[in-house]
């Protein structure tokens, strides 16, 4: 048994930071982390896919050259050599941190799944640590910060046991280009994926329940459903009731569509909380997703338990997990009141930050709505990249900006001018009234805000 002053479970976004800076305050620390240090983000999830995006983007920009006066040749994807440039650019990043747990005084890495028996009086907990060789050791400690993140939910579809199927996981270990995807799910990782993949060149079938995209703008949808679609992707909206192996590879059946094969089969119906891995003593209270309950400075209900990242679900991306680590380690600040900006990373980007059309409607509010469509945006048309929308909400009482979605050209980042000013509580006018750069995205929000109409 060994004590330690605050242990960490789970070495993903926010964990880290805590323990790094507690052992810079010469704190003894431990961190448990079951996989690979750098949780979903480093290993499996943004930063892979963001750099296989890059490829992607690469192959696409190669294929239109000509329109811009430049002549390439013939366009031709080496997947092993794009996906090894992934790993290598992976295994660099998580070096440096495995190198800094290593190097940190007063901090000690232990690699191995945790499970945890809280003491619902706070004094000691326990965190049980199964090894490697399978062997258990025993840690104890007055503070556990939970950081365990989330994994892919997997649907329940007959035959499912019966073929081999991917998740996000499996997906960027394979280092040949599946002639055939089939993805199942059309959020953000069916997404993202699917139009990578077809850019390679491999056929992409996405099954989608409740169509592609489904928490957006009508609109939205339809803008992405046609440049899917342009880009070949067959879009089927439905669920699968029935999975099989085929000469292909894999069947499914969609009810009301019919046969869908492919040569391999991805699962992005979702995420499911990770809290479950900690063992059926921990004592901790989880809603009906199995997020925990936190307060807003991230207490769970047992005195010396923090629970920070995705498994609190007040968030579901790395910057929302990063930071909560930072909010817990500058009191008074809490996470009420957080602004989450988000971008879905296709080609080109959704930025979304507020409420959307309906959600704006469900307000109550006097809605006022600004709008252009991208092929308006100088600087989208000067690159030949005019598919999409840029759209602003705000109160027409109050002024408060309440949303923007914007689908195009440098989405993710020019979004974030009105996240910052939704989180400054900035009203419209002061935007409007802003001199912006020309020729960039952000040179419309002047536009869009000095043309509100009524929303119908
Ligand atoms: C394919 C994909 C693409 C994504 N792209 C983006 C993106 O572009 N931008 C973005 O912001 N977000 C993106 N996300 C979401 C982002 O990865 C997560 O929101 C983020 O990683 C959450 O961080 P976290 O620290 O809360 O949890 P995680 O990063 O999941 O870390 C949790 C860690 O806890 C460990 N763990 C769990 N249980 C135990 C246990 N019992 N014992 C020991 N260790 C345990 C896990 O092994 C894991 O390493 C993407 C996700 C996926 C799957
Ligand atoms: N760019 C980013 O920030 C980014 C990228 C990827 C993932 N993520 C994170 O990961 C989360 C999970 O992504 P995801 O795409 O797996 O989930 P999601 O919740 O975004 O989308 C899942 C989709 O699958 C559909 N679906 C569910 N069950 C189905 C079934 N049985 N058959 C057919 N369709 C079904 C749903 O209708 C939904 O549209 C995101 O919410 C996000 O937080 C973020």
């Amino acid at each position: 048994m060994t004590r330690y002053d605050a242990v960490v479970i789970g070495a993903g976004q926010a964990g880290p930071s805590v323990a790094f800076a507690y052992a810079a305050q010469g704190r003894r620390v431990a961190v448990v982390e079951m996989a690979k240090p750098g949780g979903t983000c480093l290993n499996h999830g943004c930063r892979p896919t963001k750099a296989l995006r890059a490829s992607a983007v690469v192959a696409h920009s190669a294929r239109r050259a000509a329109d811009f006066g430049v002549h390439v040749g013939e366009v031709r994807v080496d997947f092993g050599q794009a996906i090894g440039r992934v790993h290598t650019l992976i295994d660099g990043m998580r070096s440096g941190l495995q190198e800094s747990f290593d190097s940190t005084e007063n901090l000690d890495y232990v690699h191995g799944r945790a499970r945890l028996v809280g003491d619902p009086d706070g004094r000691e907990h326990t965190v049980l640590v199964t090894l490697d060789d399978g062997s258990e050791t025993e840690l104890t400690t007055g503070e556990v910060y939970l950081n365990v993140g989330n994994r892919a939910a997997i649907p329940p579809i007959d035959g499912l046991e019966e073929v081999p199927y991917l998740t996000e996981v499996e997906l960027l270990a394979l280092s040949e280009l599946p002639s055939h995807l089939v993805i199942v799910g059309g959020g953000y990782i069916g997404l993202e994926f699917g139009q990578m993949f077809r850019r390679f060149g491999s056929e992409v079938t996405i099954v989608a329940g409740g169509g592609i995209a489904s928490r957006e703008d009508a609109d939205v949808q339809q803008i992405l459903t046609d440049l899917f679609t342009d880009e070949g992707i067959r879009i089927v909206a439905g669920r699968p009731s029935r999975v099989s192996g085929s000469t292909e590879g894999v069947s499914l059946e969609v009810p009301d569509v019919g046969t869908v094969t492919g040569s391999h089969l991805l699962l992005a119906t979702g995420r499911r909380s990770n809290s479950d891995q900690l063992g059926p003593d921990s004592g901790l209270e989880t809603d009906d997703h199995g997020f925990v309950l936190t307060d807003d400075r991230y207490a769970t209900n047992l005195p010396g338990v923090w629970a920070l990242g995705d498994v609190n679900g007040r968030g579901a991306f790395t910057h929302t997990s990063y930071q909560d680590g930072d909010i817990y380690l500058h009191p008074p600040r809490t996470v009420a009141g957080r602004v989450t900006t988000y971008a879905m990373f296709t080609d080109p980007p959704l930025g979304r930050v507020g409420m959307g059309l309906q959600e704006a409607r469900d307000s109550g509010r006097r809605v006022l709505k600004g709008e252009v469509p991208m092929s308006s945006v100088s600087r989208a048309k000067l690159e030949s990249e005019t598919t999409g929308v840029m759209r602003v909400l705000v109160d027409a009482d109050t002024e408060e900006i309440l949303g923007a979605t914007i689908l195009g050209l440098q989405a993710d980042d020019v979004v974030q001018v009105v996240g910052v000013a939704m989180q400054a509580g900035v009203r419209y006018p002061v935007l409007r009234d802003a001199l912006p750069i020309h020729p960039t995205v952000s040179e419309f929000f002047p536009t869009i805000l000095g043309a509100l109409e009524p929303l119908d």
